[in-house]
């Protein structure tokens, strides 16, 4: 059996006394869709974020391919090999759909940024992108390789949505009706061909007819043995692609495995129905 790419313990969060992630353990192995469900609020965005380098923990571990990441910055965290998307799919609208997927390119190609790790040193910062805008105007055998590479990687994402994105590759993004910027948010989470797909509610503001589509594209992309890890309310689409399931609530992890069985857990309807959190108006 395949090993854990993905560790997480003991992660915590808290905003002022709000203990938005608290102690949560659980771990994603190589191959596996793993999906956090929770009622609202319950802390499954939060994780996502602290995973993918947006929020720092206050305590716990994430180790990603046996390398501690926990409160690396979310370039670094792409750069080891986890891509994400947003709850509200985030796409540059004044680039052009090609653009748009091409830029997850950037971290990792090393002719056109040759000079990309001195990005972090403050005074060298302006430096390397002058000679970078040089180099792109000089040119050069390997960099228009490169550009050729990237031009093919871009089509090859765009052409998983074959009806919907590569007749659009050269629109600005603004123009884009919401389920066609969710899905060119997908294609550029999978162009570098990340070991962890990191998707926060792709299907939410979608009709049925939508998300069956992503779920058949995400089914695909199981089958290719792509690891995921997914934010999800629908359960019809949680219990048709995920291997385990992990549920929050309040910020805490309550329960990990298989869907039906987390399905029929009573603590997970009690949490969903939220009795807990109904307002006690008898003793
Ligand atoms: N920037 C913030 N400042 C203060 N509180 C926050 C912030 N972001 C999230 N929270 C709170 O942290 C808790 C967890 O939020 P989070 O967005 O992670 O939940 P969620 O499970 O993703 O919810 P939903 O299903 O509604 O997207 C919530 O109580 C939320 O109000």
């Amino acid at each position: 059996m395949s090993g854990e790419l993905l560790q997480v313990s003991g992660l915590s969060l808290s905003y002022g006394s709000l203990r938005a992630v608290d102690d949560v353990s659980f771990t994603v192995r190589e191959g596996e869709v793993v999906s956090v469900i929770g009622p609202n609020g319950s802390g499954k965005t939060t994780t996502i974020n602290l995973i993918s380098g947006l929020l720092a923990p206050h305590a716990g571990r994430i180790v990603f391919a046996g390398r501690e990441i926990q409160g690396h910055k979310a370039h670094r965290v792409a750069k080891a090999g986890i891509a994400r998307t947003f709850q509200n799919g985030r796409v540059f609208g004044n680039l052009t759909v090609a653009a748009n997927v091409e830029v997850a390119l950037h971290a990792t190609r090393r002719a056109s940024r040759p000079l990309s790790t001195w990005s972090d040193t403050p005074v060298a910062r302006w430096a390397p992108l002058f000679l970078e805008a040089v180099a792109s105007l000089v040119g050069g055998p390997r960099r228009r390789r490169e550009q050729e590479e990237v031009r093919r990687l871009v089509a090859e994402q765009l052409d998983r949505f074959p009806d919907r994105l590569p007749e659009r590759a050269e629109h600005s993004a603004h123009t884009l009706s919401y389920a066609n910027r969710r899905r060119t948010e997908i294609a550029r989470a999978l162009v570098p061909n990340p070991r962890l797909l990191l998707l926060d509610e792709p299907t939410a503001g979608m009709n049925p007819a939508e998300t069956d589509e992503i779920m058949r594209k995400l089914l695909e992309l199981k089958e290719a043995g792509q690891t995921m890890l997914l934010v999800e309310h629908k359960m019809d689409l949680v219990n048709a692609v995920s291997d385990r399931v992990v549920v929050l609530d309040g910020g805490k992890l309550l329960v990990d495995g298989a869907p039906e069985v987390v399905q029929a857990d009573p603590r997970v309807i009690e949490a969903y129905l939220g009795r807990r959190r109904a307002p006690v108006t008898d003793d």
